[in-house]
């Protein structure tokens, strides 16, 4: 067996089911990518082909544990027996080595037969949920327009039922986010302690936009409007986009009743990415890091590409049957495509808060400046959360440096200003 000689993981998403669906969402970046493969009938990956994968995934790997991360489209759309068998050959190839599975669902095809066997093989379980009913129903729904968030509620118990491990990603749009502490108390009420927001940031290229502004919310799309990539100058922004603002502000809402009541018992992944760069660590979400380029996604028929926000027929790396999966992820164009994320506008570069923020995602910097390069559509959100933050971060940074808790801040906070 093949084994890498780079020493940091190398992580591919994989899309069993391309980009079907059994929702479609407005706001969806991946629903249009089923184009790209107008002409194949079936959009499922081959027996052999998840079978090299997973050889070539595991061989590719130098660390002892490997995370397989089953994405989409709508991972539940492949039955149960197809991840059984997907395990039978991660156990084939392990060679001793751990595996661990995530999966990422909208959760409204969860069943006990699910969640049993989510529970029985210790998958941890992503589930997309945008807050309370009104802001999930407003996005979330299918093609016929009927929404979705009483069936993911019912999917949500059934995972605490079988004590599957969960998390929940919400995105944050036009609409729930003028609404933080409806959306932050929703998820307190159901008792979700690990909580991923992502700003929705979408635009439409020339000639769709019409379409997509005529078309009456959840309604029915014949063909998805095909969303701008980074490449797409002058593209106009799609209206489910969060402004700056409303970004900011989202975060510092949640942040004030977070930092003096939730800590530790509650996960705000932008929280914990924000404290970790505050250490000098490594965040554990891409955008906030200084590079990026090393998680890829490979779809249903091997095609692999550079990022799961970048399937877009330029940023593809190659196809697993003509090329290893070692020598697509650090050869010459991903390398190129990492180095996207430390090209920065002069703001950035002179801008305080360069070391949490990063520039944030690539996919985000249209913002024309005078220099070279653009700059990100969010940057007044970011600098408003992080001058807000940063205070409440240098006090839990110190906590931490001095192996104490960061959580100790609550009580502080009780008596003290910072
Ligand atoms: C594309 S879905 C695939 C997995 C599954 N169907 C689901 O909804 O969880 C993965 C995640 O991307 C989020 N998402 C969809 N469109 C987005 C966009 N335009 N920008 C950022 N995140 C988006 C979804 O809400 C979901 O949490
Ligand atoms: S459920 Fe997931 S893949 Fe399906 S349309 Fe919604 S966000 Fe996209
Ligand atoms: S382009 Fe954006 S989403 Fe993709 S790896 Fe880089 S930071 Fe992450
Ligand atoms: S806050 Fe704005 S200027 Fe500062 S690094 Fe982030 S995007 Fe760049």
């Amino acid at each position: 067996m093949d084994y890498s000689p780079f020493a940091r993981p190398l992580y591919v998403m994989l899309k069993p089911i391309g980009a079907h669906c059994n929702l479609a969402c407005e706001y969806c970046y991946y629903l249009e990518k089923a184009n790209l493969y107008d002409g194949v009938p079936r959009h499922i990956i081959s027996d052999e082909l998840l079978e090299k994968f997973i050889r070539e995934y595991i061989g590719a790997q130098t660390m002892q544990s490997v995370l397989f991360t089953w994405h989409g489209g709508e991972t539940l759309m492949r039955p149960i027996a197809f991840y059984e068998k997907a395990m039978r050959l991660q156990q084939k190839y392990a060679e001793g080595r751990q595996i661990d599975n995530c999966i990422q669902t909208n959760g409204t095809l969860l069943t006990d037969e699910w969640c049993e066997f989510f529970a029985k093989n210790n998958w941890l379980v992503g589930v997309s949920i945008d807050g309370p009913q009104e802001f999930h129903d407003e996005y979330r729904r299918t093609r016929q327009g009927l929404p979705s968030w009483h069936k993911v509620m019912k999917g949500i118990e059934l995972l605490n039922k079988h004590e599957v491990e969960w998390n929940a990603l919400a995105v944050v749009n036009d609409f729930n986010a003028d609404y933080p502490l409806d959306v932050y108390h929703f998820f307190k009420e159901i008792n979700c302690r690990y909580i991923q927001f992502t700003p929705i940031v979408e635009r439409i290229v020339e000639g769709d936009a019409e379409a997509i502004k005529t078309k009456k919310r959840s309604a029915k799309y014949k063909s998805l409007p095909h969303l701008a990539n980074l490449t797409d100058d002058g593209a106009p922004l799609a209206e489910f986009s969060v402004t700056p603002e409303q970004w900011g502000n989202f975060l510092c809402t949640i942040f004030d009743e977070w930092v003096r009541n939730d800590v530790a018992e509650y996960y705000v992944l932008t929280f914990d990415c924000t404290l970790a760069n505050w250490m000098g660590k490594q965040p554990s979400i891409c955008t906030f890091g200084a590079s990026c380029g090393h998680a890829a996604v490979m779809e249903f028929n091997g095609d692999v590409y550079a990022c799961d926000h970048f399937v877009f027929p330029e940023f593809k790396l190659g196809n697993i049957r003509e090329q290893s999966l070692v020598s697509m992820m650090y050869g010459e164009q991903q390398t190129e495509f990492g180095k996207l994320k430390t090209q920065l506008p002069k703001q950035c570069l002179a801008c305080k808060w360069k070391f949490a923020c990063n520039g944030e995602c690539p996919k985000n910097r249209f913002v024309k400046t005078e220099g070279e390069y653009n700059l990100n559509y969010l940057c007044a959100g970011y600098k408003k959360y992080f001058a807000h933050v940063a205070p409440y971060m240098e006090y839990m940074a110190e906590q931490l440096r001095q192996e104490l808790p960061p959580a100790n801040i609550m009580e502080y906070l009780k008596t003290h200003k910072l």
